[in-house]
């Protein structure tokens, strides 16, 4: 009822295909992101999933129909698309009682959504006054209006203070927990990793990655171990013995890749090592979906 089903999705703009028969589900009850490079299709998928752009083949449904077969589409789904789409003159207030008459949603809806944003004390003002972050808010507020099951929030962060991206987090984190559906866009993996379950990763179009996020970290980030001892040449040998290389990281610091932490400890103590401290270190999340998407960016700092 409230997953989202995305069937080899294709988009074409004239020539340039700009999605690519792209296939993922997204199920209620977790936070999936929705990460690709700048131009990978990411607002495309969503705007053809909300029937705003016209599909050039395949599907994209929400429990199995159209958005523009849904009977009380704000209901069911809601959206944040791009937060400059506000009309200026109203107050917010005002914005969010025009959707919700004109979607049959009860006015008490829009005190609690302007409670829920955090945009209570600014619901009289004017939206032109507004900064980039309280629009951001009150475009989730109107996502919020009809009670949805299914969220579809595009670069929802964008504009946000660090105490609003903390807020949206715990937001999304507890829409998800009450079993709605929630697709989260973001170009950047080091603001998203924290919060989702499910990744899905596009590049130029094409799906790059569908896996749960611990699976992502597992198989992407290498161990190294990080350490500090007082018998360095010691554990030299006994590590080279095994066929790892202990590497200077500055400041008395020493790492080993390739092998977990634990393992480390273990012959050290083998080889009568003492270590002073000693842990994991993953390769950065960063890191790893740059690796994945760095040959599919549209666009790409030279010499990077
Ligand atoms: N109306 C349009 N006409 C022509 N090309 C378009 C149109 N809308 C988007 N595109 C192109 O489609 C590609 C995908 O754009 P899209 O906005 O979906 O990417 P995105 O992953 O959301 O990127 P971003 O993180 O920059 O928002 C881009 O190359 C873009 O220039």
């Amino acid at each position: 009822m409230n997953s989202v089903e995305i069937r080899e999705l294709t988009k074409d703009y004239g020539t340039r295909r700009v999605v690519d028969h792209l296939t993922f589900d997204v199920l209620p009850g977790r936070v999936t992101g929705f990460l690709g490079p700048n131009g990978a299709g990411k607002s495309t998928t969503m705007r053809l999933l909300l029937g705003l752009d016209r599909i050039t083949a395949g599907s994209a449904t929400i429990g199995g129909r159209r958005f523009t077969d849904l009977r009380a589409p704000l209901r069911q789904v809601g959206a944040l698309l791009d937060p400059q789409a506000a009309r200026g003159g109203r107050t917010a207030r005002d914005h969010l009682l025009v959707l919700a008459v004109s979607n049959g949603i009860p006015a008490s809806r829009v005190e609690a959504v302007l409670e829920q944003s955090g945009m209570a004390s600014a619901a009289r003002r004017r939206i032109k006054t507004f900064s980039l972050g309280m629009r951001q808010r009150l475009g989730i507020a109107a996502a919020l209006l009809g009670d949805p099951g299914v969220l579809l929030l595009d670069e929802p962060t964008n504009g946000l203070d660090p105490e609003g991206i903390i807020w949206i987090r715990e937001l999304m984190r507890g829409l998800a927990a009450e079993g709605r559906t929630v697709l989260v866009s973001s170009h950047l993996m080091a603001e998203t990793a924290s919060f989702v379950d499910h990744l899905v990763v596009l590049g130029r179009g094409r799906l790059l990655a569908d896996t749960s996020m611990a699976e992502f970290i597992d198989a992407r980030s290498t161990p190294r171990a990080r350490l500090r001892t007082s018998d360095a040449a010691g554990l030299r040998d006994a590590l080279a013995r095994e066929g790892f290389l202990l590497e200077p990281a500055g400041d008395g610091l020493w790492t080993v890749d390739g092998i977990p932490a634990e393992a480390v400890g273990i012959l050290a103590a083998r080889a009568g090592v003492p270590m002073l401290e000693l842990s994991d270190e993953r390769a950065s999340l960063e890191q790893a979906y740059l690796d994945l998407t760095s040959d599919r960016a549209e666009f790409t700092s030279p010499a990077a």
